[in-house]
């Protein structure tokens, strides 16, 4: 297993290049499997998730074929299977939304159940319901889903009874060939699920409200190919300006939507950091500065995303002062608290609130990641702590950080990969 060796203290100068965003990619991908031609992406992360999502497409018979200029074609007309197998489904719980577009393209589709995970139950209970609303006969039996349709799926109004990414993208996607009008309501909101949209409008979907509560869906009965390029990911641009407010004197981060980041950048600037703001990057500037912590509350776009909260309790671990995190959208995702406690973090877990008392200074220590952001900010930690910090198993890393150590040792971090 691959660890990542980081020794503390050297300052982050310079400009980082942020990748395409892993959570428009991997529905985005998904979404080639509504039609039978040819969809070319552009800007697809080099991630483990996506190398996983290629290779459950391509046990389905689906082609993919990556060109010279790292665009890659994906074409559904050689489909086989309808199938999404346990093996594949448990390393990446975003497989979940082959479930729409098998069902809404092909009237079948058999999905392994995701299961639990590090930062919560993650129950698809709403992916189910919404797609039943369109007609679907939906089993859970052995811990696989077979959903079936007689014929198209039909349009209906159907209300999430909570916020979610991925339902609103499966059954979105179940939608966009179902026979007459959609309404979905109270639909998440995440720059994701538009860039999601765009892509599918793109092959000719007709779906108004991207961004809104509710998306009206007139179905189609076909779709075409399209040339797509991927969103710029939000959550690693968000991280770098972590790293530099942590570590960095000017820490430069392009290829970013700033309007993305927005409720990233408020926090930022409350905790202390220079921002300056392009139209597609953004440079933290903490020359002369001191970080002052911050309190988080994690809630559905537009609000601060679940995704940046580990990095920020990074941030507020070795700021001036106390912060209150506190984590709404998932019941579990404090796992790395424990670890930044191992390299001296002073915090008291309540229920779903974490209190840090900031100012310690941290002290490298092996650690062990436990889920993605949680890597990440045990990473962040490692950048100021005195001394090495050992971070163990970085496979959770490599599913949502591209060439992490090369970006940030291009910026001046000491931090090198041990394979084995
Ligand atoms: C690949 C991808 O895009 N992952 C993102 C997506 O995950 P994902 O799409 O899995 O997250 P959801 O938005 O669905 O989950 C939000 C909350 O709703 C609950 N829920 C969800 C579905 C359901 O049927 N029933 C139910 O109760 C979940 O357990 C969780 O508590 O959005 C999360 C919230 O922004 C992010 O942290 C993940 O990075
Ligand atoms: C939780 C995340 O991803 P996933 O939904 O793929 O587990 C994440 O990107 O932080």
């Amino acid at each position: 297993m691959d660890k990542l060796l980081i020794t503390g203290g050297s300052r982050l100068n310079g400009e980082v290049r942020v990748s395409g965003a892993k959570n428009a990619a991997l529905p985005i991908l998904t979404a080639t499997l509504l039609t039978k031609e040819t969809v070319t992406l552009h800007n697809l992360p080099h991630l483990n998730d996506i190398t996983t999502m290629i290779g459950l497409l391509g046990s389905m018979g689906v082609s993919v074929v990556l060109n010279e200029d790292m665009s890659v074609e994906v074409c559904a007309g050689t489909i086989r299977e309808y199938t999404a197998p346990y093996e594949m489904v448990k390393t990446m719980r975003a497989s979940i939304t082959v479930l729409g577009p098998l069902l809404g393209h092909f009237g079948e589709a058999n999905v392994s159940l995701p299961g639990g995970c590090a930062i919560g139950a993650r129950p698809v209970d709403l992916h189910l319901r919404g797609m039943e609303a369109l007609g679907a006969t939906i089993d859970v039996d052995s811990g696989y889903i077979t959903a079936r349709s007689n014929g198209r799926l039909k349009g209906a109004r159907y209300f999430f009874d909570k916020n979610t990414v991925g339902g609103t993208e499966n059954v979105l996607m179940a939608a966009v060939l179902a026979e007459g009008t959609t309404v979905l309501e109270n639909v998440a909101k995440e720059p994701e699920v538009v860039d999601l949209i765009r892509m599918l409008q793109a092959m000719g979907a007709k779906i108004e409200g991207a961004g809104t509560d509710t998306l009206v869906i007139e179905g189609v009965e076909s779709l075409h190919g399209c040339d797509y390029t991927i969103m710029p990911d939000r959550i690693e641009a968000g991280t770098y300006l972590v790293a530099g407010a942590l570590a960095g004197d000017r820490v430069k981060v392009k290829n970013v939507v700033p309007q993305d980041l927005d409720p990233v950048l408020v926090k930022l600037q409350e905790a202390g950091a220079k921002l300056t703001v392009g139209d597609d990057w953004v440079e933290v500037d903490m020359v002369g500065r001191e970080l002052t912590a911050v309190d988080i509350r994690t809630a559905p776009h537009p609000a601060f995303p679940t995704d940046m909260q580990a990095q920020f309790t990074t941030l507020n671990a070795v700021a001036k002062g106390t912060g209150t995190v506190e984590e709404t959208v998932f019941e579990n995702r404090f796992m790395h608290i424990s670890e930044l406690e191992r390299m001296g973090a002073k915090a008291k877990i309540k229920g779903n609130t974490v209190v840090i008392e900031g100012r310690n200074l941290l002290k490298g220590a092996p650690v062990m990641a436990t889920d993605l952001r949680a890597s990440a900010s045990l990473v962040l930690a490692g950048l100021v702590a005195e001394g090495e910090t050992l971070v163990d198993r970085i496979y959770h890393l490599d599913r949502g950080y591209e060439c992490i150590e090369e970006k940030l040792a291009g910026l001046g971090a000491s931090i090198r990969r041990i394979s084995g």
